[in-house]
């Protein structure tokens, strides 16, 4: 069994469908990256893994913990970046311990005790990666945790994702950095009206296409019919 199990998912936000027929299996030590247009519905599916969207149909199941870093700006601007992990962590059940481990893992301990409201978009992104690998979760979810990282950060960023998987975890990024992609997915999924595409390995994916934007650009519908 999987570690995280999505089937036959449905989603409706504000009246209309955004996701459906979503099925989705990722396995420990497997990084699968979604993409997708702007809008296509990459953060609701992150979003309903994590249990903050209630699907109008079908089933999610994870087994065991989740690490999550749903977006930079999820945190509150007055506390500083070592008082939100330990509240995260007391909200959560994690062991107070790991709230120094991950500030010196993603550098934050550099600025722990500063006030998130005068970080920059790389530092709170950083702290986002912070609070999820707090749990020390089986899955991981990273919605555009690439955003705003320095050149140093997102080489820094793959090797964890590499590091993640070796230690035989699920993750799930979503990002549109596709020079990314190429080079560490295990799996590829398109998010595109409202469907998803099987996940498939880049090479796969790519296929006869010249590189990976050439088949990313093929894989998606039409834009005015999207
Ligand atoms: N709370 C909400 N209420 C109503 N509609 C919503 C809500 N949240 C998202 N949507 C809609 O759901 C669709 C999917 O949005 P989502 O944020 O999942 O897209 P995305 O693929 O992550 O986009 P991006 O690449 O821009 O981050 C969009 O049409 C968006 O307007």
């Amino acid at each position: 069994m999987a570690r995280i199990e999505v089937r036959d998912l449905r989603v409706n936000l504000g009246g209309r469908t955004v996701l459906r027929d979503v099925d989705l299996s990722v396995a420990d030590g497997e990084l699968v990256y979604l993409l997708g247009r702007n809008g296509a519905g990459k953060s609701t599916l992150l979003r309903s893994l994590c249990g903050m969207v209630t699907p109008a149909g079908g089933s999610i199941r994870i087994d065991g913990r989740v690490g999550m870093h749903l977006g930079a700006d999820a945190v509150h601007p007055g506390h500083t970046a070592r008082r939100h992990l330990r509240w995260f962590a007391a909200a959560t059940g994690t062991r107070a311990d790991r709230v120094d481990a991950v500030l010196a893992q993603t550098g934050v301990d550099a600025y722990g005790d500063r006030r998130i409201g005068g970080f920059s978009l790389g530092m709170r992104q950083r702290l986002g990666i912070a609070t999820a690998l707090l749990p020390d979760a089986d899955a991981l979810v990273f919605d555009e945790p690439l955003n705003g990282l320095d050149v140093e950060g997102i080489l820094w960023f793959r090797q964890l994702l590499t590091d993640l998987t070796r230690q035989g975890r699920a993750v799930v990024v979503a990002s549109h950095l596709l020079s990314e992609v190429e080079r560490s997915a295990d799996r590829i999924v398109v998010v595109d009206r409202q469907r998803t595409t099987p996940a498939v390995p880049v090479a796969e994916f790519v296929g006869t296409h010249p590189d990976l934007e050439a088949a990313y650009l093929a894989a998606l519908s039409p834009e005015a019919a999207a």
